[in-house]
């Protein structure tokens, strides 16, 4: 094995059953004896949490600038890389995200509207190459991502952040814009069907990533 961890992201839209997976992801290469960092995007440090309470935070009279949000975004990331992701991979650890920059180009750039050249100029600034190994995108229709969300919501008794109260159409341009990144990097990005029973698509990231085990050595 590389003496170099390996970085797996989890994405997909709202409600969609990342952290559910997330959770699991991290349980399954955690029983093949691997270090595993389980973190999340934008977060994963106290600077960068706070960051993430600015970005999803939905009160206040003032609107965020959609280029300010990317920046928030970025700046978020950079503290991440720097204290969390990096030095967990320099030690050989695993790192599994709930998101990361294919999220960007999904909301700042299909949902916002901004160009994908733009993301791409601060995506080359902060990751300096870093790119994540495998990416798995947890797909499904918008709608019964909507659903399960309702579900969690009533079951928490929580609310809708800044980004869970956007209108459908953002959410359609979202689920767009990750399938156009996963055509594009069919390599990194594996589509998984969400749309099943929890057991199907653990079956499926279980195959998936000991695909990943085998080839990587
Ligand atoms: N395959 C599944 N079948 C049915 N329900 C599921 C499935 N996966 C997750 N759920 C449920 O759907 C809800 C949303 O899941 P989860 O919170 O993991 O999604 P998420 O993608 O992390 O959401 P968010 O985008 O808000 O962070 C939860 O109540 C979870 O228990
Ligand atoms: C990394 C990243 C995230 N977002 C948005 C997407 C979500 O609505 C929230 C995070 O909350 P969740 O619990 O993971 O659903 O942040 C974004 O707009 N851009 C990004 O790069």
């Amino acid at each position: 094995m590389s003496s170099r961890g390996r970085f797996i992201t989890l994405e997909g839209g709202e409600g969609v059953g990342k952290s559910t997976n997330l959770a699991w992801v991290a349980d399954h290469l955690m029983h093949r004896g691997l270090e595993v960092v389980r973190t999340r995007e934008p977060g994963g440090t106290p600077r960068a949490e706070a960051i993430r309470g600015l970005l999803l935070d939905p009160t206040g009279e003032e609107p965020l600038d959609a280029d300010a949000e990317l920046l928030l975004v970025f700046a978020a990331r950079a503290q991440h890389l720097a204290r969390v992701v990096r030095p967990a991979l320099e030690r050989g650890a695993w790192v599994v995200c709930d998101r990361f920059t294919d999220a960007t180009f999904a909301y700042q750039g299909g949902g916002r509207g901004i160009p994908p050249g733009r993301i791409a100029e601060l995506e080359a600034f902060v990751q300096r190459g870093l790119q994540p190994d495998l990416t798995l995108l947890l797909d499904m229709p918008m709608e019964a991502a909507q659903h399960r969300l309702e579900g969690r919501l009533d079951r928490d008794g929580g609310t809708r952040d800044r980004f869970e109260r956007e209108r459908s159409d953002f959410f359609e341009a979202v689920r767009g814009a990750y399938l156009a990144r996963a055509a594009e990097a069919p390599q990194r990005i594996a589509v998984v069907d969400a749309d099943r029973p929890l057991a199907a698509v653990q079956a499926e990231l279980a195959s998936l990533l000991d695909d990943c085990l085998e080839s990587w050595g």
